[in-house]
């Protein structure tokens, strides 16, 4: 079976911290992963060595079978879909282009559309923004739109490549209840219509949908647990990754949690 990512003894040092701890982390084919972790755990650290923004500085990372190191990084990047709310600044030069080009920009990687676009990917933005339930936003700049509609624009951008892996870091920031539940129907229909791998970081655990089958919980650069989402979504796993008295229940196929404290903390 391919690998999709795959981390030996992965480390990070920055200054004289290590970010990351000997990571040791596996996604197969069809497996969808979730990373869970509190702010400066490491999750953004994770992406960006998959994407190969940062180079471990101990360790080995192949990314869609492709070894780190001995790959083209540029062009393994064209098979990575990337939707972050880090890259808001980036997003901000969007302003003026509307809702369709900026989507078939996403085929060329670039701002704007200074290369010469075809038939065919005109008709293949189309389609993703049926797709996508996006039609009605045609001709609108990105400046004018919400910023769900603005997550979904950028998603279509990222399926325009055809990516294996799509990285969704955070999408549902910022969004109303309504909005995150949109993000998260097409997030299971790219799931079982598009065929690409999601790897989704998320602060809410209720976002897990049935879909995402295996998760990762990060604590302080080290892995607490990872695997199948059944196995890693334990009160005790929870609490000592979000270091809170956690109790998980499952409703509708999705996790939701409470936070029990204890008599004598609440005194
Ligand atoms: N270039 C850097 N130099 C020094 N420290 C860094 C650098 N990049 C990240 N860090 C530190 O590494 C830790 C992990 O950061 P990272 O951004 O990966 O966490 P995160 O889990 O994505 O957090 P958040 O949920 O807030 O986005 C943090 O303590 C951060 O301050």
């Amino acid at each position: 079976m391919k690998q999709i990512i795959s981390m030996k003894s992965v480390s990070l040092l920055r200054g004289n911290r290590e970010i990351l701890q000997d990571i040791n982390w596996e996604v197969r084919e069809k497996e969808q992963w979730v990373i869970l972790g509190l702010n400066g755990s490491g999750k953004t650290s994770i992406l960006n060595i998959v994407t190969g923004y940062q180079y471990p500085t101990k360790g080995e990372v192949s990314v869609l079978g492709q070894k780190f190191g001995q790959t083209n990084l540029p062009e393994l990047r064209k098979q990575i879909g990337f939707v972050s709310s880090s890259l808001d600044g980036f997003y901000q030069t969007l302003r003026s282009e509307t809702a369709e080009d900026i989507v078939i920009s996403g085929k060329f990687a670039s701002i704007g559309l200074y290369e010469n676009v075809t038939y065919e990917d005109r008709e293949q933005a189309e389609q993703l923004m049926t797709f996508l339930r996006i039609d009605h936003l045609k001709g609108k700049t990105y400046d004018t739109l919400s910023q769900g509609e603005r997550r979904k624009v950028l998603i279509g951008r990222a399926l325009m490549a055809k990516p294996e892996l799509l990285i969704l870091d955070e999408p549902s920031i910022g969004l109303d209840l309504l909005a995150r539940e949109d993000i998260l129907s097409l997030m299971k229909e790219i799931i079982i219509h598009q065929r690409c791998h999601v790897l989704y970081v998320t602060h809410y655990i209720e976002e897990i949908i049935e879909e995402m089958t295996h998760v990762l919980l990060l604590k302080e650069g080290q892995i607490v647990a990872a695997g199948r989402k059944e196995a890693v979504l334990t009160d005790e796993l929870l609490s000592e990754t979000f270091q809170l008295p956690i109790k998980v229940h499952w409703e509708n196929n999705r996790p939701w949690v409470s936070i029990h404290k204890n008599i004598s903390s609440t005194k």
